[in-house]
């Protein structure tokens, strides 16, 4: 696929000829990502060029122009912030895995490190690896004889189950929304499940469910998981890994002007489909190497803000 780079223009040109916004069905190929890729753009080109494409990244440098919003986007940080070098912006958007492990003392070092940033909004959510942010998963947790996370095994339930009102420097959000500078945004951790970590449900209706409570008018919408044949394909598996549903979700039913995720470390980078811009923001490669820049993308202000 060409590169090429980003207008707004571009993508409100294109909106205009989508087909109508639908309900969502679970689809055919759910449980197959890899098939399912095949299938739709061998039969429907659906992730072709000329409306699918590669994007190249704002620079860092880049002025700003006149009426946008900067946005900031990183996800998988894994705790390795320290050396991280954060671009010029106004809202940074974090897709989640900001730890290993969920404890309390990851969470509050992470929100020491937005504390010490000087965006106007910082807009956070979880991933698999904030497993005291999912409820469900740490009452599994400690009813199990054998402990796969035995340092988040041993944590007491009050030190715990309170764990998000340790981010007092972001918005965080979990199957929630917020609207910042006339920008509605919307946040869900939830992922395909792989290995049984937090906030992981399997594919199909389960993941649906939790699609299908993003509401519409979203512009902006963050998972920590990427919908399927965007920045989603595991080298070492030759799989795309990304959500059926999702996509679905986004390119039929949401259309948001820009999708950020992460968690497929491997899949860092920009595309676009003519409509929504997918940005995969993992800072951490796959062996967990803090290097990749966060992704800075400016979109126009809604003009009544
Ligand atoms: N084949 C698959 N590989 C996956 C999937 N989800 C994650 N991964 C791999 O793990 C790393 C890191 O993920 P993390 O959540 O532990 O930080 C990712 O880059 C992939 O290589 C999956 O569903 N299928
Ligand atoms: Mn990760
Ligand atoms: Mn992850």
């Amino acid at each position: 696929m060409k590169s090429m780079a980003f207008t707004q223009s571009h993508v409100m040109a294109s909106r205009r000829h989508l087909p109508g916004r639908g309900l969502i069905d679970v689809d055919e190929y759910s449980c197959n990502p890899t098939q399912a890729f095949t299938f739709y753009n061998i039969n429907q080109g659906r992730f072709q060029p000329p409306h699918v494409q590669m994007v190249d990244p704002v620079p860092h440098d880049a002025p700003k122009p006149p009426g946008y919003t900067r946005f900031v986007c990183v996800a998988d940080t894994h705790s390795r912030t320290d050396h991280l070098q954060m671009p010029y912006g106004d809202v940074l958007i974090h897709a989640g895995d900001f730890t290993e492990l969920g404890l309390p003392s990851e969470v509050k070092k992470f929100n020491d490190w937005l504390g010490s940033l000087p965006y106007e909004y910082k807009v956070v959510i979880a991933g698999n690896h904030e497993l005291t942010f999912d409820h469900e998963f740490m009452a599994d947790l400690i009813k199990q004889d054998f402990y796969y996370f035995p340092s988040v095994s041993k944590l007491k339930p009050e030190n715990y189950e309170n764990v998000q009102s340790l981010l007092t420097n972001c918005v965080y959000l979990q199957d929630s929304e917020v609207t910042v500078r006339g920008f509605r945004i919307y946040g869900s951790p939830w992922q395909p499940w792989f290995y049984g970590w937090g906030f992981n449900l399997p594919r199909g209706q389960a993941l649906l469910d939790k699609w299908n409570q993003i509401p519409e008018g979203t512009d902006i919408l963050i998972t920590h998981g990427p919908p399927l044949g965007f920045l989603d394909w595991v080298p070492k598996k030759l799989q795309r890994v990304g959500c059926v549903e999702l996509l679905n979700t986004v390119q039929r039913r949401i259309q948001p002007r820009l999708h950020v995720f992460g968690h497929i470390h491997e899949g860092y980078g920009v595309m676009a489909d003519g409509t929504t811009t997918y940005v995969n923001s993992s800072v951490c490669t796959v062996n967990y190497q803090p290097v990749n820049p966060p992704i800075v993308i400016d979109l126009p202000t809604p003009r009544n803000t």
